[in-house]
């Protein structure tokens, strides 16, 4: 839990972004893609990070920019098959996480069964805001993460609706690839995912607890 190094700036560790698709059924269902048994894992590289204040870029190749509000997990302590009921004491804290997509291109990968990297793991596709304290979240599976482009709410959902518990998700991922501090989990957004344009700006949520505020530009 408590880590002898800060990881108050977690984002500037250089570490692992691993997200985990497809955990809410209702937004599988809006992708028509189906329910999942097991996660659906991928990556992001730690250049995916972006902070308030920077602005989120468009890649030149997309025409679909779209959003997704997810729970971020930061990992304060290491671990290789963590069993699930001693997973929650490898966690440091929360934080709010956008997953942006370029989801023409995704499709187009999906088709062709090639990797979602051009579609995931572009510069500035994984906004994070501040670490939340354990503290803070007592209960990160009932709360509710919340996006808004341009004052019109366009996600909300309670993190209760996870197909995957977080402890889950720790040992299930920890027995693929080894967890260090500073790692980051995406725990998967809920339903309402859509496109974004140039100059839109989103504020996003988690309850009353933290806000973050983006605004989109152009990769030029
Ligand atoms: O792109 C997708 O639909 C998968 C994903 O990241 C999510 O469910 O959060
Ligand atoms: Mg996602």
């Amino acid at each position: 839990m408590a880590s002898s190094k800060n990881l108050s700036r977690f984002w500037e560790w250089g570490r692992k972004i691993i997200c985990v698709g497809r955990n809410y059924a209702e937004h599988a269902k809006e992708l028509k893609n189906a329910v999942p048994t097991e996660p659906v894992l991928f990556l992001k590289t730690p250049s995916a990070y972006v902070r308030e204040g920077a602005p989120i870029l468009m890649p030149y190749y997309t025409n679909s920019l779209h959003h997704e509000v997810e729970l971020g997990v930061v990992i304060g302590k290491g671990g290789k098959d963590i069993a699930q009921s001693s997973a929650m004491d490898h966690v440091e804290g929360y934080a709010l996480c956008l997953d942006m997509t370029a989801r023409d291109v995704q499709d187009q990968c999906k088709k062709k069964g090639l990797p979602w990297t051009l579609a995931k793991a572009f510069d500035t596709s994984c906004p994070v805001s501040d670490l939340i304290s354990r503290e803070t979240i007592k209960d990160p599976h009932n709360i509710k993460i919340w996006l808004k482009v341009n004052d019109v709410l366009r996600q909300e959902g309670s993190t209760s609706s996870m197909i995957f518990s977080i402890p889950f998700l720790i040992s299930y991922i920890s027995r693929v690839i080894t967890l260090e501090e500073g790692d980051l989990i995406l725990t998967g957004t809920p339903k309402g995912v859509a496109a974004v344009q140039e100059d839109d700006e989103m504020v996003a949520g988690i309850d009353d607890i933290i806000s973050m505020r983006f605004r989109i530009k152009k990769q030029l």
